[in-house]
């Protein structure tokens, strides 16, 4: 499995090694300051310091190699200052794996009611309390680091779909200006700065951009940008033509993408890492993903199911509960209903990185790559 490509032993930080490719897809180790990331990768979002429902030691069962935190919220409560003088954020959440850290702007830009964006950041109001808040690369910068993050993401401006090629173009610029002062301000050492591409839904813009954040110097860079409420076929009909394009010898991260039919597409394609907010809130509403396809846990048919959620599946969910016990957990809206939910979940999603790592260390990623299309694309019941 995982330690089929060798050790990770005198791999410096930062340093990605690839160790096997097939056609666009690869399977490559990245070091960071708090051990390897194998790649791909889907790393758990953990919003608030936590991923919710799950506590550390089960996001370790189910194989969660990397937790994410969001510089916005944590940012207003409980603050980055109160979690440093805790320790950082791995102490105060006791996860002492990888940490990667989202910049903040997205968030502003689809959470708070937002007062003013200028050159030098993005002025706003909570969406907890209304107080004013002030945002620019430094600060993005600052909080990132008081958190203790393992991997920082530039302050970047995420544009919403549709746009036009001016505001695609005025806000790429913006991006590359704020990537400069992100890359100048970031100073801590065990940190690595990733940089985010942007350029909408256009090929053009998407290279110019592309070549621009490129250009500078970084251990890592995310596609932003996609998942934006734009139809889902035109980010998969983009990407070959851009994640290919990307540095080959450094990590690759499309940011909020996204559900499993999209994340092979996406691996075939040359993208490396993912996070999603998906496994783990469609699980609370009663949705769970199976090597079969979808399942409604609060179908009638289920009511007297004994079976697990998924016969192909040995997670502590699907080895000790009936759908008939998860359907009657979550029409009851027991908290234990969304546990056992996104602990399958989750351990899906882990599971489907971990064979998708398996399949292209041992050359047969095309039939991978076929085999889970298939599955997932069937009908959901
Ligand atoms: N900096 C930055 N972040 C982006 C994000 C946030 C990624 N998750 C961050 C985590 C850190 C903590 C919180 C999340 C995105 N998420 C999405 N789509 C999510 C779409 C979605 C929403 C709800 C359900 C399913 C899909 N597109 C994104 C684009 C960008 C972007 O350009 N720049
Ligand atoms: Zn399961």
């Amino acid at each position: 499995s995982d330690m089929s490509v060798g050790t990770t032993a005198n791999m410096k930080l930062g340093e990605f090694k690839v160790h096997k490719t097939e056609g666009n897809a690869r399977r490559a180790t990245l070091m960071t300051a708090h051990g390897p990331v194998q790649t791909p990768v889907f790393m758990a979002v953990g919003t608030k310091a936590t991923v919710k429902a799950m506590t550390p030691e089960e996001l370790k069962d189910c194989g969660t190699q990397v937790v994410l935190g969001n510089t916005y919220h944590l940012h207003l409560r409980p603050g980055e200052k109160t979690i440093k003088k805790m320790g950082g954020l791995h102490k105060f959440m006791n996860w002492h794996g990888p940490i990667l850290t989202d910049s903040g702007g997205f968030q502003v830009f689809s959470l708070s009611n937002l007062r003013k964006m200028s050159e030098e950041g993005v002025e706003f109001r909570s969406h907890l309390d209304g107080a004013k808040y002030f945002i620019s690369p430094e600060k993005s910068m600052e909080i990132q680091m008081d958190l203790g993050s393992d991997i920082i993401m530039a302050f970047d401006e995420c544009l919403q779909y549709p746009a036009t090629d001016a505001e695609i173009e005025k806000s790429m610029a913006l991006t590359y200006r704020w990537l400069l002062r992100s890359k100048a301000a970031m100073t801590r050492k065990e940190s690595l700065l990733f940089g985010i591409v942007q350029g909408g839904l256009s090929l053009e813009h998407r290279l110019k951009s592309l070549e621009q954040v490129t250009s500078v110097d970084l251990p890592g860079y995310a596609l932003g940008g996609f998942s934006v409420g734009e139809p889902i076929h035109l980010m998969h009909e983009l990407l070959p033509n851009v994640a290919p394009k990307m540095p080959a010898h450094k990590p690759r991260y499309l940011m909020g993408v996204g559900t499993p039919t999209d994340l092979i597409i996406a691996i075939d394609a040359g993208i490396d890492m993912f996070d999603c907010v998906i496994p783990t809130r469609v699980a609370r509403n009663g949705t769970i993903y199976t090597w079969q396809g979808k399942v409604s846990i609060k179908r009638t048919e289920y009511r007297e199911d004994d079976s697990a959620l998924d016969p192909e599946c040995d997670c502590y969910t699907c080895k000790n509960y009936s759908k008939a016990y998860l359907r009657h957990l979550f029409l009851s809206g027991e908290i234990l209903g969304s546990r056992l939910n996104t602990i399958h979940n989750i351990h899906f999603y882990m599971k489907l990185m971990e064979k998708a790592r398996e399949a292209i260390a041992e050359g047969r990623w095309a039939q991978f790559r076929d085999d889970c299309l298939t599955r997932f694309v069937k009908k959901s019941k």
